[in-house]
């Protein structure tokens, strides 16, 4: 079956919990994209809901559909975050960000009751790490963060490369929040909460791609249907 069916009916699952009334978190990249989509078919019909964008793209793409919009300054917190994610583990830890929009994924996940994860089987894996590893960094003092990076690795027992990403016109990708993104090429990440943990304290590091502990359900979409994993 086509990748992008999946993505859809994995996002058309999600959309099975939600209610009138709600306030939701809306995920970045192309499976997200799906359920903002038909989110907002049921907008039209007239399911109200509020919802919090995760990245400058979502919000056209909600504001496209008829979704209305608030901020995490208008509310306080969120019944739901619906995303995708780009590795998940049988933990439910994820990598997150290959779309570039982390930061603020982590922000609206971290201020929700529930996170739902929805993606077409092939995300799943036994061990994270084999998708780089997107760190957002600050531009000052590069040289340094990597060199930190490079120890934290080492002390959480993996190695790998650091690229930092290409945006347009031969420049760094940039963030919705002004920084740049490394991406690392790590291969296997034995103890994802210990890596995340030593990557949470290294200064120049604002945010990175470990969702560890985050992930309430997961929704995985493929050739056989449709499997739900929850959080124990
Ligand atoms: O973390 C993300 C964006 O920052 C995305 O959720 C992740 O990259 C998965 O994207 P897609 O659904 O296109 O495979």
């Amino acid at each position: 079956m086509d990748k992008e069916e999946l993505k859809r009916r994995a996002a058309a699952r999600a959309l099975e919990e939600v209610r009138g009334g709600m306030k939701l978190g809306l995920g970045t990249g192309s499976t997200a994209k799906h359920f903002v989509e038909l989110l907002g078919e049921r907008v039209r019909l007239g399911l109200e809901i509020i919802g919090v964008p995760t990245s400058e793209v979502t919000r056209a793409d909600a504001e496209r559909c008829g979704i209305r919009l608030t901020s995490l300054d208008e509310i306080d917190r969120l019944d739901i975050t619906i995303d995708g994610a780009d590795e998940v583990d049988h933990h439910l830890d994820l990598i997150k960000g290959g779309g570039g929009a982390l930061l603020r994924e982590k922000i609206v996940a971290a201020a929700s009751d529930r996170m739902i994860v929805i993606a077409d089987e092939s995300k799943l894996v036994d061990t994270l790490g084999r998708f780089p590893l997107p760190i957002e960094v600050i531009p000052f003092g590069l040289g340094a963060t990597r060199r930190a990076l490079q120890n934290a690795f080492t002390a959480a027992g993996c190695d790998g490369e650091l690229k930092l990403r290409p945006g347009k016109d031969g420049h760094a990708f940039v963030t919705d929040g002004g920084h740049w993104i490394l991406d690392a090429q790590l291969g296997r990440i034995p103890d994802a909460p210990r890596l995340a943990q030593l990557l949470s304290v290294i200064p120049g590091v604002v945010e990175h791609g470990l969702f560890v502990g985050m992930a309430s359900t997961v929704v995985l979409a493929g050739a056989d249907g449709i499997r739900t994993i929850e959080r124990a």
